[in-house]
């Protein structure tokens, strides 16, 4: 384990982090807890000039970092992750603090970050080219994986150190470097990691945290002709705009954005395995994932024993400040998010929906929403057509199979669903159906550092974590060697 670095103060920085210097500005914006609204603190607005110096950082380091040994890269990537869970509680109450989430689930997307970086660290070492058999006698052909470049990346909120690394892992595995734009509502996380990625031995201006209002930031980040590659998280609008912009200098782009769920539950399912799966897909970080169940289809025959059971282990969970104790659920981000959720509930009930438990906003200080379940859900509502990001269960009916895939098929969005069903040909079917990146059979927990994570249609280009999350990072060149042969 690495050795743990000053607590919660040190790795509490008020500054952004540009070519291996902590530095201030002007202006700064503030961060609040969305527990109480309480302030956690300021960090520097950085304008398009300092932003520019980061750009210049990243570009002087890269020459630098690509020729430092992957055994090398590998080594301080490891050691950055023993920081990290080193360094956990610290962590895990500051992304708390700054994002909301319950301490549990803080502590939990530590590990998960750390996981990224231990196993970017292994899979340095694995990025191998190939020899090719000439087309003729004279040739000789070999192709190399070499570093993209100066990589650009704009992170959400949702998961303030776990979309981070599985970037900066790849990124630097590969022997880029990064300039990094975290969330403006949670840069904290960032900036600690920035602080044990020092700490790690990452040189100065390899891995560059930039923070401040995201316009002018991300014009930099789209438009430098010297960043080689642009990777985003965050919701489907943004990503496209941003992805746009990037096709001026031709960036390679990844996008991970929103998705739209589907929870599929048939009337053969296991009904406790399938409420235990909806808890996890559904009320996981308050509802704010991207992979969240954002539409429940049950089946006739299941679907009273399935809402019943559903809605009655909804209203155990416990609701509260992720500092205050042991909570079930936290805060949603900011009061956009609960209004957001109270039209979905809205629209559900007006078209003839009933709610079991919860549907309304919490009293007091704090943008808390209860969790809520919805039963008899039209088809066409709200929640089935936009992402809720937020706790809120809509329960639909449907009697086929044929029909619940089309349902549930009938989005743009593509990241990911979920099936329960006990039936084995059935799970086979219905799997290989629907048009998802990522689909749960039987769990409503798909993610992990080992698996491929990213989706199609508009919820995203390119795969991040996985030995397939380092292809992003990784640009092909071919040698072809005329061979003359023996006088
Ligand atoms: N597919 C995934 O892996 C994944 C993971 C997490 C979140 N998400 C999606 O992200 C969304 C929630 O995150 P969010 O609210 O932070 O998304 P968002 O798009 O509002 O913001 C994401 C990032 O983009 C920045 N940004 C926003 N407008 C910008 C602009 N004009 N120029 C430059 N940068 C800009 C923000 O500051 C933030 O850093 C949801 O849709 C969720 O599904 C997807
Ligand atoms: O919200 C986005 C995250 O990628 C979800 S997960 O923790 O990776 O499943």
């Amino acid at each position: 384990m690495g050795t743990r670095v000053p607590d919660a103060p040190a790795l509490r920085r008020e500054a952004a982090f540009v070519d291996g210097a902590w530095i201030a500005a002007e202006r700064t914006i503030t961060v609040t807890d969305p527990a109480d609204g309480s302030v956690v603190g300021t960090v520097p607005d950085l304008g398009p000039e300092e932003t520019g110096r980061a750009v210049d950082a990243a570009v002087r380091a890269q020459a630098q970092w690509k020729g430092v040994s992957a055994k090398a890269r590998g080594a301080i990537l490891r050691k950055w992750s023993d920081l990290m869970l080193g360094n956990a509680e610290a962590l895990a109450r500051l992304l708390t603090r700054e994002q909301g989430k319950p301490l549990a689930e803080a502590r939990g997307e530590v590990a998960y970050a750390a996981a990224f970086l231990e196993w970017f660290g292994e899979e340095a070492r694995r990025i191998n080219g190939e020899t090719i058999p000439p087309p003729s006698p004279d040739r000789r052909l070999a192709v190399r994986r070499d570093p993209v470049g100066v990589v650009a990346a704009i992170t959400p909120w949702n998961f303030p150190l776990a979309m981070l690394t599985r970037k900066a892992g790849p990124a630097l595995a590969a022997g880029c470097t990064m300039v990094l734009k975290p969330s403006e509502l949670t840069p904290f996380s960032a900036l600690a990691l920035a602080a044990l990625g020092e700490e790690a031995g990452v040189p100065p201006g390899v891995f560059n945290v930039v923070t401040g209002q995201a316009g002018p930031i991300g014009d930099i980040l789209t438009g430098d002709p010297r960043i080689a590659k642009f990777t985003f998280t965050g919701s489907t609008k943004v990503g496209k705009m941003l992805a746009a912009r990037c096709m001026a200098s031709v960036k390679r782009v990844s996008l991970e954005l929103g998705g739209n769920a589907p929870f599929l539950v048939f009337d053969d399912a296991d009904v406790d395995a399938a409420v235990d799966g909806a808890l996890l897909a559904k009320f996981r970080n308050s509802g704010q994932t991207c992979v969240c169940a954002n539409r429940f289809y049950v089946q006739d025959g299941i679907y009273e024993a399935f809402a019943e059971r559903l809605a009655a282990r909804v209203a155990g969970l416990v609701v509260g400040a992720g500092l205050a104790g042991p909570s079930d659920q936290g805060p949603l981000i900011d009061a956009r998010a609960q209004r957001t959720c109270a039209a979905h509930v809205a629209d559900a009930v007006a078209g003839g929906g009933r709610v079991l438990v919860g549907g309304r906003p919490g009293d007091g200080p704090g943008t808390f929403f209860a969790p809520t379940v919805i039963r008899d859900v039209a088809q066409g509502a709200l929640l089935t057509r936009e992402e809720t990001f937020g706790p809120i269960a809509g329960l639909i009916r449907f009697t086929r199979e044929d029909e619940a895939i089309a349902l549930a098929n009938a989005t743009r969005a593509g990241l990911a669903g979920y099936v329960f069903t006990r039936d084995l040909d059935r799970s086979i079917r219905v799997t290989e159906a629907l048009e998802y990146g990522m689909v749960g059979l039987n769990t409503g927990a798909i993610s992990s550092e080992v698996a491929p994570f990213g989706g199609i249609k508009e919820s995203g280009l390119g795969r991040e974590g996985s030995r397939h999350g380092i292809d992003d990072y990784v640009e092909l060149k071919l040698v072809c060697t005329a061979v003359a042969p023996a006088r």
